[in-house]
């Protein structure tokens, strides 16, 4: 059993990208399967060796590992091959037609009320006509003649899919200055390299029902491959996620400090009946059913990831945290904000908070309250109850209990309304910084 993920390096991925990533990967472990990366690089026009750095970047980011992996461009030779035996079988015939030509044609027979789908004029071309054309400086590119009848398959996502085929044109696989398409150039890759099971989004499903009429052309027995398309991911407007975009890329996630175990938990459940949970990878694909997936399109939500991200984040060990959190920083710290934050770039502020300068808000009005907070401060050294004797001292003292007596010493003392508890925050905020943060509007 093989699968394989095929990017094209023409952009940053995105979300919607990384869950066919996810899925594919997903279930090559769960199968004990064979993972290819493939890069679709046949577009040299949009395809940039940069990107497909950024796309091994992010995929290891997310904790996929490959078995293989190469570029489309290195296998040229291998299209090259497979051209030749579809042209002496037959199958590609050379056009001539230019776009000016088939826009034309497009618009009488869409007046006629005939569907726009190329009319085959050119394999009515004798010898002497294309010789003529050639004469003339003409050169071809080529098209593959598409079956009659329609191409089924049994999705694992979708369920019975069918193609007409008579429904499309017959798709040009060699440009006129030689070039493979992608749709020759995949078909040819899933075969040669064995890929048995091609998962992928359902902007694929008409692509489907002509590259298994390819795949058949050059000698594959009918279901070769199982598919299953997953249907496309939108964005929180109902738009369709793009890479030209740079929509919701991994990268700009893993730059806000969104973890990879909760993309990769949020997009494996996302769309299907099973709930989003926290879960590291091994256990994903423990439980990874494509039955499971919803067949109508999903909507990505922040809000939903973040809700995930808190999760991951509160149980987050320091060993895991420690690299990327501020120098210096000790478990106690960590333990004491990993419940509180969304983010893990949140981390940043809390070290200020305890261990740097923050700018306390002028409380006006509670000026003499804080005051005599200040005046109240026990000596030092700090531990965890010194949070409790220094307010039931002030309880006395001022008279205050609950919100007016708590609140202003956390705005005071974090600059924020809410937070991790002050009990482990306060010693590590230290009697200097406290009472200077008392004292602010004094
Ligand atoms: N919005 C989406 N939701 C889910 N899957 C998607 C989405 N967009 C693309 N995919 C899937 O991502 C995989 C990689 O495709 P590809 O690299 O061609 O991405 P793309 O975003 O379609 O590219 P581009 O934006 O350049 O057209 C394919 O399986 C494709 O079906």
């Amino acid at each position: 059993m093989k699968l394989r993920f095929a990017p094209s390096p023409t952009g940053m991925l995105h979300v919607g990208n990384a869950r066919q990533a996810i899925a594919n990967a997903l279930f090559a472990r769960r199968h004990g399967a064979t993972f290819q990366l493939r890069i679709d690089d046949t577009d040299t026009g949009r395809s940039r060796e940069s990107f497909a750095e950024a796309i091994r970047t992010d995929l290891t980011w997310l904790g996929i590992h490959w078995d293989e992996t190469f570029r489309q461009t290195e296998r040229l030779d291998r299209y090259a091959a497979a051209i030749e035996a579809l042209k002496a079988s037959g199958r590609l015939y050379p056009c001539f037609e230019s776009e000016q030509e088939l826009a034309a044609k497009r618009e009488m027979r869409i007046r006629q009320h005939k569907p726009p789908l190329y009319d085959r004029a050119m394999l009515k071309l004798t010898p002497q006509q294309r010789a003529q054309a050639e004469a003339n400086g003409k050169v071809p590119y080529w098209r593959f003649k598409l079956t009659d009848g329609s191409k089924k398959w049994k999705d694992l996502v979708m369920g019975d899919c069918s193609v007409k085929l008579t429904a499309i044109s017959d798709p040009v696989l060699v440009r006129a200055d030689g070039t493979v398409l992608y749709t020759l150039a995949s078909v040819v890759d899933d075969l040669e390299t064995g890929i048995t099971h091609i998962i992928r989004g359902e902007d694929h499903v008409t692509n489907t029902g002509v590259q298994i009429d390819i795949a058949e052309a050059l000698g594959a027995k009918p279901n070769r491959f199982t598919f299953a398309h997953l249907p496309l991911l939108l964005d929180e407007g109902g738009g369709k996620l793009s890479k030209r975009f740079d929509a919701l890329s991994l990268k700009t996630m893993r730059q806000d400090g969104v973890e990879a175990e909760a993309v990769v938990s949020y997009l494996a459940r996302l769309g299907s009946s099973d709930d989003p949970e926290p879960l590291p990878f091994d256990e994903l694909a423990a439980t990874y059913d494509l039955s499971h997936i919803s067949k109508s399109a999903a909507r990505f939500d922040m809000r939903q990831l973040l809700g995930l991200n808190r999760r991951v984040l509160a149980a987050l060990p320091f060993e895991a945290a420690r690299d990327r959190l501020p120098q210096g920083a000790t478990e106690a710290f960590w333990l004491t904000i990993r419940s509180n934050i969304e983010l893990f770039s949140e981390a940043r502020h809390w070290w200020d908070v305890t261990h740097g300068d923050i700018v306390s808000p002028v409380q006006e009005g509670d000026e003499a309250y804080l005051a005599q907070a200040a005046s109240l401060l026990p000596p030092a050294p700090w531990d965890e109850t010194t949070w409790a004797t220094w307010t039931a001292a002030l309880k006395d003292a001022s008279g205050r209990s609950g919100k007016a007596l708590f609140r202003p010493l956390r705005l005071a003392l974090t600059g924020e309304e809410h937070g991790p508890e002050l009990r482990d925050l306060l010693p590590m905020i230290g009697p200097d910084r406290a009472k200077t943060r008392l004292l602010v509007g004094v």
